[in-house]
């Protein structure tokens, strides 16, 4: 992360009811990461994306949003982040394109073409003057991702951003996310499920446990501390007489291809060396993990609600 992080939260805690949902919440994100926010059911994703927008106030410890405390200065935060929820807030009595200029009027977007702009962006061109309440769940998501960046926020919380919406959908909104981040800087947290959807957008991941941040990282820096050992996928001659070549685990996947397990990736130069002066060595690709196992390893067993 360079520079100050855009969002920084320390030591938050948060309960309903005397129950603690958030007991020791930190984290930082930096200016233009996209940071996916994951966590089994009710472990307190949404309520974090709440306190965020200052919608609700912690029980205790630090929040700043581009340098302010969402709980006092509400408004400013507010106006330098867009956030999309489940309900998305939208009149179902009005048309898309109405809810558009109404929010747009009302968060002062000033920019001409700017609604009309973003029915096109999200599919919703032909739809535009039909009343809300006869949308599609997919519909609303794409129409309240519309809302949220209207005024071009320095920051977006997204919660389940795709969820109900179709794979053209998921598309569409994926690449949005992805472009704005990369033409406008926009930094964005992702609450999600869909671990796949994640893995194409995210840069970094926060994974959420009984209450605070139990782990952190990019994929690669995930899987180097989860998963040390490197099996490498090489298409050879080698013929392997047993599960072992030079005292490395090997197993033939088909013909021609061997997977060799190493200790650590500091292993793999000197290996292929070797590897290259008894047979010829065609490709050697290292196996990667993916988010989903990378999430069984880090989460454990627990369950949600
Ligand atoms: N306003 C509220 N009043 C009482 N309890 C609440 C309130 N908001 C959230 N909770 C409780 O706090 C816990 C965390 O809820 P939250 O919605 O933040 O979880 P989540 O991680 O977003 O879950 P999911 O993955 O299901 O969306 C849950 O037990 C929920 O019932």
């Amino acid at each position: 992360m360079n520079g100050n992080p855009l969002i920084d939260v320390q030591g938050v805690r948060k309960g309903f009811a005397g129950r603690p949902v958030l007991t020791e919440l930190t984290f930082a994100v930096g200016r233009g990461e996209i940071v996916g926010f994951i966590g089994p059911n009710g472990s307190g994703k949404t309520t974090t994306v709440r306190l965020l927008n200052g919608v609700l106030a912690p029980d205790a410890g630090h929040i700043a949003v581009g340098g302010f405390d969402p709980g006092r200065d509400g408004d400013r935060v507010r106006r330098m982040s867009g956030i999309l929820t489940e309900s998305a807030g939208l009149y179902g009595s009005m048309t898309g394109r109405e809810n558009l200029r109404f929010f747009a009027e009302l968060y002062g977007v000033d920019e001409p073409g700017r609604v009309d702009e973003l029915l096109a962006a999200f599919g919703l061109a032909d739809a535009a003057d039909r009343k809300v309440a006869a949308y599609s769940t997919g519909m609303r998501k794409r129409l309240g991702l519309a809302k949220a960046v209207l005024h071009r926020p320095e920051v977006l919380f997204l919660d389940e951003p795709t969820n109900g919406l179709d794979p053209e959908g998921i598309r569409m909104v994926l690449g949005y996310i992805r472009s704005l981040n990369e033409q406008e800087g926009t930094t964005v947290l992702i609450c999600s499920h869909l671990l796949q959807q994640l893995e194409l957008v995210c840069h970094r991941y926060l994974f959420l446990l009984g209450g605070q941040v139990v782990e952190q990282g990019t994929l690669a820096e995930l899987e180097a501390r989860h998963f040390p050992a490197v099996t490498l996928e090489v298409e050879t001659d080698l013929a392997l007489t047993d599960g072992r070549y030079r005292g490395v685990p090997a197993r033939q996947v088909r013909p021609g291809r061997i997977a060799f397990t190493l200790p650590g990736r500091e292993d793999v130069p000197g290996f292929l060396r070797i590897l290259a002066q008894d047979a010829a060595v065609y490709s050697a690709v290292p196996v990667r993990r993916d988010l989903e196992t990378l999430y069984f390893k880090i989460m454990g067993g627990e369950a949600g609600e």
